[in-house]
């Protein structure tokens, strides 16, 4: 299927409502965005629009620039790329793991809440979310819950995706600002672990990954590490799980600035340090799997663990399972329960 297959899908019938009109609401899954080939060239227009957003880059533009597109881009383009390609996605469906599963994602979904149109769409690149908001509105629909796949909110995340929102007002929109403590959300994410640990038996100590952020925003008041924090502590008492049994770390530095601590790196190595050899990995951050959790999770830390002696057993995203779906579709419900 093309990647706009949900759009086309929504006006041949799948998505009426039980009045037989075609439904007025829309939601849309927003994920962050990802290149659409796994090429220098294709990794460098990405990664342009995605580091020249002031919410994830804040340095001044005059200084910023120039060093994103003379330094950065050439230099980290070709270098991304490669990781990409060994992560790429093959056959008719096919393409980077986080735009395959989101597409996924929006179908599952769509399965679950028949009475509304499910889309996605991405914050960077395509299929972006100003154009679909336009083809919304475009087929008629009269508003649109928008649902940033970020259970955790960040100013560089969740506050981005708004920003498009007060630009693009082609129809009314709400947003969902977090999910973080949604309890359907919370027991999907402690099943997969359940069931991770069912089929290759419990490691020792579990880790929760999720993706870092500058120390300074946190600094400034952005409530991410707090809803990465109070998230896992909610996922481990659904797990019965001791202090000692857990633990929780943030991935995926960039630049030179201090980022959120300790990192999943060093975590690893002080668990090895300590003589644990089995740790299961989950990063309930990321809604789906993509580069930060196939590549530099399940690939790169875990031969890194690997020549310390350990096993790392990489528990994956929700992705477009069942449960993943159901969890989003109960959100969905109650936001527009409450949107009158
Ligand atoms: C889950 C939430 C995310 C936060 C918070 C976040 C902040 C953030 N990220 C960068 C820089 C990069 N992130 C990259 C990839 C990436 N980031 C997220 C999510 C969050 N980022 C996802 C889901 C992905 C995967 C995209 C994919 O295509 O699979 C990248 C690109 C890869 C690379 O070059 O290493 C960069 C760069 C910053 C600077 C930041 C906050 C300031
Ligand atoms: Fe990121
Ligand atoms: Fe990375």
């Amino acid at each position: 299927m093309p990647a706009s297959a949900s759009i086309d899908a929504a006006s041949d019938g799948a998505t009426s409502s039980p009045s037989g009109l075609p439904p007025d609401t829309a939601l849309v899954l927003v994920n962050l965005g990802t290149p659409d080939a796994p090429t220098p060239a294709g990794v460098r227009r990405y990664l342009a629009e995605f580091l020249g957003d002031r919410r994830v880059v804040s340095l001044p533009r005059w200084l910023w620039l120039p060093l994103l597109h003379l330094v950065v881009l050439p230099l980290r383009s070709k270098v991304v790329a490669k990781k990409y390609a060994s992560i790429w996605m093959g056959g008719e469906d096919g393409g980077s793991p986080l735009a395959v599963y989101t597409r996924r994602l929006a179908w599952a979904v769509q399965n679950e809440l028949p009475q509304l149109r499910v889309i996605d769409a991405m914050r960077y690149g395509s299929p972006s979310l100003a154009s679909r908001l336009r083809q919304l509105h475009q087929a008629g629909v009269r508003r649109a819950l928008v649902l940033p796949l970020y259970p955790q909110y960040s100013t560089t995340t969740t506050a981005s995706v708004d920003d498009v929102l007060a630009r693009e007002r082609a129809l009314p929109t709400r947003l969902v600002e977090n999910y973080h403590l949604d309890d359907g959300w919370l027991d999907a994410v402690a099943d997969s672990i359940r069931a991770h640990r069912a089929q290759v038996g419990a490691g020792e100590h579990l880790l929760f990954s999720f993706h870092g952020l500058p120390q300074r925003l946190i600094d400034e008041g952005d409530p991410y590490q707090r809803h990465c924090e109070a998230g896992a502590r909610a996922i481990a008492r659904r797990l019965d799980l001791a202090e000692e049994e857990w633990s929780l770390s943030y991935q995926s530095r960039f630049g030179r600035d201090k980022w959120l601590e300790p990192s999943t790196q060093q975590t690893l190595h002080a668990l090895a340090a300590r003589g644990v050899r089995n740790v299961d990995v989950v990063a309930p951050g990321f809604a789906v799997d993509c580069i930060e959790t196939l590549e530099e999770v399940a690939m790169m830390l875990a031969e890194e663990f690997a020549t310390l002696g350990g096993t790392l057993r990489y528990i994956p995203c929700l992705n477009d399972s069942r449960p993943h779906a159901r969890a989003l579709a109960g959100i969905a419900r109650h936001e527009l329960h409450n949107w009158i």
